[in-house]
């Protein structure tokens, strides 16, 4: 509740109670009588306390009457009317009152009384109106004219036809019946008024139904002292009159709160609420982003709001009055004026403007320009809003440069790449033409399905896996896939997917692009075919084998398994490739490729090393060692028989048998490397054993590839330690006397004892040892023959060195034999180089240019062992040959086979027919020297004439 509305009320029901209280009292006393000496003075306290009240009555008329329109109480014709009576009728009571001279007729109390009661019921009508805030109808003139004609109609009665009037008081008796039941009726009305604003106000909070509440309460009040009395000079009289001026003064607060305190109030709180409004427009317009520009009808400036001026930057003070052309640049005052011209005549236009600000930057705004309208609906001028859209239009201009260079990356991309867009669960929303082209589906079957439909199965589950992990993390993924197009052929595609984070920070969606990799991939996979198969015959090579190798192993041991490994290469292989050329060779080995094939089954793995050499891998022989050995031997066998049977290549027939070295395995002990290392164990068994067959390998076989590696390691240190020997074989004639010597290599071990050379001479050829051991045997020879130099008895004799093939084909073979025979003093024509007939099949003009090169300086050739190897007439006449030597195999048997007797004769007959010397090795019997004179032979070497020994003793 109000706090002024608390005050009032407080001061109306206290007044109120007082006035009961008092009334209460002042009805308890017995009649009083005042004014008692003299009876004229009350008239004139009646007519000043009167006065006040019809004052108050008038007051409130004319308060009614002005009462604005806007704010007109519903209730004004009501007060004008009811108060404009009132006045009337309490002005007549006032005239009539007993003592007062009257108008027309003299007062008198009945008179009074009637003018009273009159008055007194206008005075509640009006106020029941007032309390139902009913309206009447027609205008305040007319009821100010009512209230006069009514009072006059009264006037006019009392004093026309005073016998009309009730009769309300007999002069000694006092009032009559009728006029306290008048009296007391208006007391019942005022009180239930008195109620009824009582009630009102607490809901209203309005002070003025206090008033009335109050006014209404203290009339009722008075109303009761106006039945009591039976003069009117009693004291109980002027009670009642003291209360109807204190009822008046409540009226009359009432009518001011109305009429004057309201409107002022209203007044207040209306400025109020316009300054609140200005100060909201000032803030409003200082504080806004946008300028605001009032042009008058001249389109001059009537203000600038702080925006706008800040933007001109201008002084705000000159600026009032200045033309749009004077305020803004040229450009924008073009732009805008037509606008302005058309809001002059009421139209409102919206436009945007581009100018150059004087610093050379370009500039947006928008204007929206409004016509200014009076109140009175006239425009008045513009209003011209100013917006700078700078920033706003600079971003614009950068979004559509960045959505342009987004479309033509996207055009690009989707030019370039395959493109394909999945929502959070991989289901696809988008593709672009280059995935339908690529995978041969329409966009139509792509859309809303997955991935999964062009899943090649190239790829095991956890590859897929590992995408999902990585991507549904947020990460990009990167790799490649290899998918299945709607025909069913595989593609390659090189891919990278982007997961797109929504606000929740998980991923939303995924985008895909990849790049067509097939053609990569296809020479990468021919690539990696090349590098794991041997070009020849398409076979596995070293490499694959190897791998192969180890898996095998490793599923032999996982699987209980046994498996094998064959090694093999072709007998005298090389012997074909020289005389039938290598495109046969090349044929021959494509065919046992083939062969190889056809004979195994798929899962088995072959290979080839290299050359003719040839493995095959076979896998899950069974969990026993003996069925395993079974299976490998009837494997390797029905290899052997199958690539033993003759070969037809192009014009050739060609046979040739393999040596298959064997090992098997079962994962638990072997390596693959060692495993490599006992199957070529085997086959060295194998070719020792004579060739064309199949060797396992085994532990003895093991030991003896052991000794041969120790024995290989103490010939390393023979050297170094002095531990070679050279003993010579004498050469001698059909007279047995001494033309020279062989010089044969023996190798003096501590442990082993004297080694002969069949047993380290291959080892040194293998190992490469025979050059430095060579170079030694050359010079001890040649430092022999440089010491025979000096004894006549000796100069003559020759020594034959044996060369080892690896020895001639060293480029500097020739070198080397002429500085050693320099640096001895060896005479030239005293050395003999024993070569065999191996050895010419390789390079054989470089061989005979260094043999020319050697004879050139009287070094001579022995060809050794005749005969034994694949002679062939052709070289014999091209090369610088000096002797042949008849192989010990053919002396051996000349007494006893007539077919080395008849080689024999050949043998000599042939040196004869070519110039050569013939030497006959291995004569151990006077029989067998007898022949071979016989036959022509002049030279021998045999146990016969002596066995090798140091030279100390020859
Ligand atoms: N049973 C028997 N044997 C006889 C008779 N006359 C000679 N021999 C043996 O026959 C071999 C002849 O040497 P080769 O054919 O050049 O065969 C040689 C030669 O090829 C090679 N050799 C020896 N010394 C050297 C060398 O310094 N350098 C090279 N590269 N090879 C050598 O080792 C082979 C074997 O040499 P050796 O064991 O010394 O064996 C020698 C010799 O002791 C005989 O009446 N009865």
């Amino acid at each position: 509740m109000q706090p002024l509305y608390l005050n009032h009320r407080s001061l109306a029901l206290s007044t109120c109670a007082l006035a009961l209280v008092l009334m209460a009292l002042a009805l308890s006393l017995p009649p009083i009588a005042i004014f008692t000496a003299r009876p004229a003075d009350y008239l004139s306290v009646h007519i000043l306390l009167e006065m006040f009240a019809i004052s108050v009555s008038l007051m409130i008329v004319t308060i009614a009457w002005n009462t604005p329109d806007h704010d007109a109480e519903p209730i004004a014709q009501t007060l004008v009317f009811g108060f404009a009576s009132v006045a009337g009728l309490d002005m007549l009571h006032t005239l009539y009152f007993a003592g007062m001279p009257g108008l027309v007729v003299d007062g008198s109390t009945n008179t009074a009384i009637f003018f009273w009661l009159s008055s007194r019921a206008v005075e509640v009508a009006v106020l029941c109106l007032a309390a139902l805030s009913l309206r009447l109808p027609g205008s305040r003139n007319a009821w100010l004219i009512a209230g006069i004609v009514l009072v006059a109609a009264l006037f006019l009665i009392a004093t026309q036809r005073p016998q009309w009037l009730p009769l309300s008081y007999i002069p000694g008796s006092g009032l009559t019946p009728l006029k306290n039941t008048c009296e007391l009726i208006l007391c019942v009305a005022n009180l239930g008024l008195a109620l009824w604003f009582f009630l009102r106000s607490r809901k209203t909070q309005s002070s003025r139904d206090l008033w009335l509440g109050a006014a209404c309460f203290i009339t009722a009040m008075g109303g009761l002292a106006f039945t009591q009395y039976r003069t009117t000079s009693e004291f109980i009289n002027l009670f009642g009159h003291i209360y109807k001026v204190a009822a008046y003064c409540f009226f009359y607060l009432a009518a001011f709160q109305i009429a004057v305190r309201k409107p002022y109030r209203l007044l207040v709180e209306r400025e109020q609420r316009i300054r609140e409004k200005e100060t909201e427009l000032h803030n409003l317009l200082h504080n806004l982003p946008i300028g605001v520009a009032r042009l008058d009808e001249h389109l001059h400036l009537r203000y600038a709001n702080p925006t706008l001026i800040r933007s001109l930057d201008r002084h705000p003070e000159n600026l009032i009055g200045e033309t749009i052309s004077d305020l803004l640049l040229s450009d924008v005052a073009e732009q805008i004026k037509p606008h302005l011209f058309k809001a002059l005549e009421g139209v409102r236009s919206d436009l945007d403007l581009e100018y150059v600000r004087p610093d050379g930057n370009s500039a947006y705004a928008s204007c929206l320009v409004v016509p200014e309208r009076q109140v009175s609906g006239r425009e008045a001028g513009v209003l011209a809003i100013f917006t700078d859209t700078s920033e706003r239009e600079h971003n614009r201009r950068q979004l559509i440069d960045s959505l342009r260079e987004i479309a033509e990356i996207k055009a690009a991309l989707d030019a370039h790449a395959i493109v394909a867009i999945t929502d959070a669960r991989g289901v696809i929303t988008q593709v672009n033409d280059k995935f339908c082209a690529i995978s041969q589906y329409a966009r139509s079957e792509l859309v809303g399905r997955t991935h999964k439909m062009i899943n090649s199965g190239h790829h095991p589950r956890e590859f897929f896996q590992d995408l999902w992990r990585t991507i549904s993390h947020g990460e990009v993924w990167s790799g490649e896939v290899c998918n299945r197009a709607k025909d069913g052929s595989l593609y390659w595609v090189q891919s990278t997917i982007m997961p797109f984070i929504g606000k929740d920070g998980l991923p939303e969606q995924y985008i895909a692009i990849r790049a067509d990799i097939t053609k990569r991939k296809r020479i990468e996979e021919a690539a990696q075919r090349m590098a794991l198969h041997d070009a020849l015959t398409g076979l596995a090579n070293r490499r694959l084998m190897s791998e192969r190798l180890i898996r095998a192993l490793h599923n032999s041991q996982r699987h209980n398994q046994h498996g094998a490994l064959l090694l093999m290469d072709l007998d005298h292989f090389k012997e074909i490739n020289d005389t039938l050329g290598h495109p046969i060779g090349d044929q021959l080995l494509k065919e046992v490729a083939v062969r190889l094939q056809g004979t195994l089954r798929q899962s088995d793995t072959v290979a080839r090393l290299g050359g003719d050499e040839f493995v095959v891998i076979i896998e899950e022989l069974g969990n026993s060692q003996e069925s395993a050995m079974h299976h490998a031997s009837d494997t390797g066998e029905k290899i052997r028989q199958m690539l033993s049977a003759p070969y037809q290549l192009h014009d050739h027939m060609v046979q040739i048998t393999p040596s298959i070295g064997v090992v098997l395995f079962d994962g638990t002990l072997q390596n693959a490397d060692e495993l490599i290392k006992q199957a070529d164990m085997a086959l060295y068994k194998a070719k020792d054993a004579g060739r064309d067959q199949l060797c396992f390998f085994d532990n003895a076989l093991q030991s003896e590839i052991n000794q041969r590696a120790l024995l290989q390691r103490d010939l390393r240190l023979a050297l170094e330690q002095d531990e070679l020997r050279l003993f010579y074989q004498s050469v001698v004639d059909a007279d047995e006397q001494i033309l020279g010597f062989e010089a044969l290599l023996r190798w003096q071990n501590p442990q082993r004892g004297l080694v002969s050379p069949a047993q380290f001479i291959p080892l040194a050829e293998e190992s490469g040892l025979i050059i430095p051991i060579g170079q030694w045997v050359l010079t001890t020879a040649c430092r022999q023959l440089a010491e025979w130099q000096h004894d006549p008895m000796r100069q003559a004799w020759t020594i034959a060195v044996n060369i080892s093939a690896r020895q001639l084909s060293q480029p500097d073979f020739v070198q080397q034999v002429l500085q050693v025979l320099a640096s001895s003093g060896a005479p030239a024509n005293r050395l003999r180089l024993e070569i065999t007939e191996s050895m010419l099949q390789h390079d054989l003009t470089v061989t005979i240019g260094k043999m020319q090169a050697l004879r050139q300086v009287g070094v001579r050739f022995s060809l050794d062992d005749f005969g034994t190897g694949y002679s062939s007439m052709s070289y014999l006449k091209h090369m610088p040959l000096d002797q042949l030597k008849i192989d010990k195999s053919f002396v051996d048997e000349i007494l006893i086979d007539s077919t080395d007797s008849a080689i024999a004769r050949t043998v000599v007959t042939l040196a004869e027919n070519l110039g050569l010397e013939v030497v006959a090795e291995g004569v151990e019997q006077r029989e067998q020297l007898e022949l071979l004179i016989a036959i022509g032979c002049r030279a021998f070497q045999g146990y016969l004439f002596g066995k090798p020994e140091p030279i100390t003793r020859t």
